[in-house]
C-alpha cells in the first residue's frame, strides 16, 4: 500500500524540486513530511521519534545545501526517514526495512544522496571529515560536508576522535549537533549535563545573539560572514566562550543553541554557515517525537514502537490464545536481578541499551549496582575489567554487533589480564529488519579465538539462566576466564521459564535426540530449528541424531569423540558466520584428532546479508528448519560436501 503524500510533498521528487520553492512554503513541506512519516510507520513500522524530531532540519539542510554534491551524513541513520522521502524514495518508502525493500538506514548503494552507510553510532564526524579532506586534496574548496549527530551519539569516543582531528584542520566541515536530551533511553553522563548548561546559560545565549545579530547584518555591512565571525570572536577573546566552551576549545567554531523546529531560522542560519569555511558546530535543540503527542511524551517507547493506531496512539499488541515465551532479553534481565539479590558482588553494565537489553530491570531494582555508561562500548568493557580487578562479578551486556567496537578491550583489558568478566551478547544472529549493520554475525568467530575466553550459547531460556548462574559461580570466577553468553533477538521457546537455577559443567554438551546416519550439531537457539527439521524428516523415515553442544569453547571433546566414532556424516548449524565459527571449530577438532567424515556447515556465509525478518534471512542462508532438513537429505543422498 502506498502512503498518500500531502499535495506539496507529492511534487517533491528530489531536493532540486524542494530548492525551487519559496522559503515561505517550507513549513508546509515539513508538516506534510511529518505526516507522511507518521502514516507510514504506523502501518509498516520502523524507527519513529528520531525522524520526527529532525523533520525541519531535514528540509532545511536539503533546501540550503546542494545535495548530493554537498555530502550529508546522518549519524546512526535511524533519523533519516525524512531524508529518504525527500530524496527520491517516497514511493518506495512502504518497503522500508522489509525483505528486499529499502534499508532502514542510509546506504551508499541505495542512493547517491546517502553519502555514507550508517547504523552504528558516532561515525559521522570522522566520515565527513574524511570527505572534507579529500575534497580539499582534490581542489574542491566549495563542497560542504555535513555530519548530523545526536547528543547520544556524541557520547561515544569516536565522535571525540573525529572532533579532535577536525579542529586541527581547516577542512570544510559542519557538524550539526541534534540535541534532544535523549538517546534511546534518557541520555546519560557529564556531557549531557554540559549540553544542558550550555543551553540554559545566559552568557552563551548572549554570545549567540551577538553572533547572529552580526550575521544578520552581513548583507547591509557588505562584510563576509568570515570577517564578521572573527570580529565577534576577537571581541570576546578571553571570554567564557573561548575559555570553557568544549567545542571552541577543540577549535571548532560553536554556533547555537538554536531552536531546531524553527525552520525559517534554521534556513537562515545554515545559509550563513555555508559561507563560513573551516570546521564548525551548530547546536540545535529539538524534541524527539516532535509533532506526535504520545511520542513526545514517552520517547523511549516511541523510539521504535512497532505498528500503532495513529489516531489513538495505541501500539498494537499481538494477541495469543496461550501464554507466550518471553524474550531472551527479559530472561536475562530478570535472572540478573535474581542472581544479584543472592550474590552481592554482581554488577551490571550496559552501553546505552538499558531497555533493549533489559538491564533496566537491575537499574531499577539496584540503581547503585547497574550502570548505563552511554554509547561507549569500549569504555563499557574496560570499565567492567576495572571492576573485575577488584573482585566484582560483572555482567556486561552488549549487543553482539556493537561489541565489535570493543574488540581490543576484550583482548587487552580482559582476557590477557585473566579477568572473569561475563559478556552477555544480545541480538546474536540475524538482527532482522535493522539489516547487515546490526546482524550479530561474527561474535562466535571473534570471541572463540581469544585465549582465556569461554563461549556459550543457550538453546532456551532455562539454558540461559543456567549459563548465567554458572558464569557467576565462585568456581568459574576463580578460573579467571571471561565468559561469553550469546543469545538472539526475540522470544525463546519456554512459556514457563522461571526454572530452578542449576550449575552447568563448563564445556559440556548434550544429546537432544538420538538417531542414525547423520549427526546434527547445533549451538544455541538455532538448535530448535534442528528439532523442527527432525520432525519434518521423521515423516520420511529419516532420523538424524541431534546434539546441542552448548559451548563452542571449550568444546565437549568427549562428546565429539563419541559422535565421530559413530557418524561419518555431520551437519553443523549456527546462526553466525560460517567462517571461523562453530562449524569451523568442529573441523579443527576433526583435523586435530584425525577424524574423517563428510561435514556440511550451515550458517551465515561470507557475504553481506541484507535486512528482512529473521526467518526470511535464515531461509536465504539455508538454516531455517526446511533448509536444515534439505541439508540432511543432501548428506544422506548426494555426493561429497567436505572431507577432512
Ligand atoms: C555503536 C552503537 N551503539 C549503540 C547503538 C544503538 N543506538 C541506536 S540509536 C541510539 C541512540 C542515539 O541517540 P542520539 O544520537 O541522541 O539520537 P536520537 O535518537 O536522540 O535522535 C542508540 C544507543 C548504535 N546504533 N550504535
Ligand atoms: C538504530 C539502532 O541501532 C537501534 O535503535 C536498534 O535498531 C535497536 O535494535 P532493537 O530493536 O533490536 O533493540
Ligand atoms: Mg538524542
Amino acid at each position: 500500500m502506498l502512503i498518500t503524500p500531502g499535495n506539496l510533498l507529492a511534487t517533491i521528487n528530489t531536493p532540486d524540486d524542494l530548492r525551487k520553492l519559496d522559503k515561505s512554503r517550507l513549513p508546509q513541506v515539513a508538516d506534510e513530511l511529518r505526516q507522511f512519516i507518521i502514516d507510514d510507520v504506523s502501518v509498516y513500522g520502523g524507527h519513529f521519534g528520531a525522524s520526527l524530531g529532525v523533520v525541519e532540519l531535514t528540509v532545511a539542510l536539503h533546501y540550503v545545501f546542494n545535495t548530493p554534491d554537498d555530502q550529508l551524513i546522518w549519524d546512526v541513520g535511524h533519523q533519516a526517514y525524512g531524508h529518504k522521502i525527500l530524496t527520491g524514495r517516497r514511493d518506495k518508502f512502504y518497503t522500508n526495512r522489509f525483505y528486499k525493500g529499502l534499508s532502514g538506514f542510509p546506504k551508499r548503494k541505495e542512493s547517491e544522496y546517502d553519502a555514507f552507510g550508517v547504523g552504528h553510532s558516532s561515525t559521522s564526524i570522522s566520515a565527513a571529515l574524511g570527505m572534507a579532506v579529500a575534497s580539499q586534496l582534490q581542489g574542491n574548496l566549495k563542497r560542504n560536508h555535513i555530519a548530523v549527530i545526536g547528543d547520544g551519539a556524541l557520547t561515544a569516543g569516536e565522535a571525540f576522535e573525529g572532533m579532535n582531528h577536525a579542529g586541527a584542520t581547516d577542512s570544510n566541515l559542519l557538524i550539526v549537533l541534534n540535541d534532544n536530551c535523549m538517546s534511546i533511553d534518557p541520555n546519560v553522563g557529564a556531557l549531557r549535563e554540559y549540553l544542558t548548561d550550555i543551553t540554559t546559560s545566559h552568557t552563551y545565549n548572549k554570545v549567540k545573539d551577538e553572533v547572529w545579530n552580526l550575521l544578520g547584518k552581513m548583507d547591509k555591512l557588505g562584510k563576509t560572514a568570515q570577517e564578521l565571525v572573527s570580529q565577534v570572536q576577537s571581541g570576546i577573546k578571553s571570554s567564557l566562550l573561548e575559555q570553557s566552551n568544549l567545542f571552541e576549545s577543540l577549535n571548532l567554531r560553536y554556533f547555537g543553541p538554536i531552536d531546531g523546529h524553527d525552520i525559517d531560522h534554521l534556513v537562515s542560519v545554515l545559509a550563513d554557515l555555508k559561507h563560513i569555511p573551516g570546521p564548525k558546530l551548530l547546536h540545535i535543540l529539538t524534541v524527539k517525537g516532535k509533532g506526535y503527542g504520545p511520542a513526545e511524551k514517552d520517547q523511549t517507547k516511541w523510539h521504535a514502537p512497532g505498528l500503532f493506531d495513529k489516531v489513538t496512539g495505541v501500539i498494537h499488541k499481538k494477541i495469543y490464545d496461550a501464554p507466550q515465551p518471553p524474550k531472551y532479553q527479559d530472561v536475562f534481565g530478570n535472572t540478573l536481578v535474581e542472581l544479584a539479590e543472592q550474590n552481592l558482588r554482581i554488577v551490571g553494565v550496559t552501553p546505552a541499551m538499558p531497555s533493549g537489553s533489559s538491564m533496566n530491570l537491575m537499574m531499577k531494582a539496584m540503581p547503585k549496582r547497574a550502570f548505563d555508561v552511554g554509547i561507549a562500548e569500549q569504555h563499557a568493557v574496560t570499565f567492567s575489567a576495572g571492576m573485575a580487578t577488584q573482585g566484582e562479578v560483572v555482567f556486561c551486556n552488549i549487543y553482539s554487533t556493537f561489541m565489535q567496537r570493543a574488540y581490543d578491550q576484550v583482548i587487552h583489558d580482559v582476557c590477557i589480564q585473566e579477568l572473569p568478566v561475563i559478556f552477555c551478547l544480545d541480538r546474536a544472529g540475524f538482527a532482522g529488519a535493522d539489516g547487515p549493520t546490526h546482524h550479530g554475525a561474527y561474535d562466535i568467530a571473534y570471541m572463540r579465538c581469544i585465549p582465556n575466553m569461554i563461549v556459550a550459547a543457550p538453546m532456551n531460556e532455562q539454558e540461559l539462566r543456567n549459563m548465567m548462574f554458572t558464569a557467576q559461580s565462585d568456581e568459574v570466577q576463580q578460573g579467571k576466564r571471561a565468559f561469553t553468553i550469546r543469545y538472539p533477538r526475540g522470544e525463546g521457546v519456554m512459556s514457563n521459564w522461571r526454572t530452578p537455577l542449576e550449575k552447568q559443567v563448563v564445556g559440556k554438551g548434550r544429546m537432544i535426540s538420538d538417531g542414525e546416519n547423520v549427526a546434527i550439531l547445533t549451538i544455541g537457539h538455532i538448535g530448535n530449528y534442528a528439532v523442527q527439521a527432525i520432525e519434518l524428516l521423521a515423516k520420511e523415515g529419516i532420523q538424524p541424531a541431534h546434539f546441542d553442544m552448548r559451548y563452542v569453547k571449550p568444546l565437549d571433546q568427549e562428546l565429539l569423540h563419541q559422535i565421530f566414532s559413530r557418524f561419518d556424516r555431520v551437519l553443523t548449524v549456527e546462526d553466525g558466520c560460517v567462517m571461523g565459527g562453530f562449524g569451523s571449530s568442529i573441523l579443527e577438532f576433526m583435523a586435530n584428532q584425525g577424524y574423517m567424515a563428510r561435514v556440511k556447515r550451515l550458517g551465515i556465509p561470507d557475504a553481506v546479508i541484507e535486512h528482512g525478518e529473521q526467518i526470511e534471512l535464515q531461509r536465504e542462508c539455508g538454516f531455517d528448519p526446511q533448509g536444515i532438513a534439505d541439508s540432511v537429505r543432501e548428506l544422506l543422498f548426494t555426493g561429497r560436501t567436505i572431507t577432512v
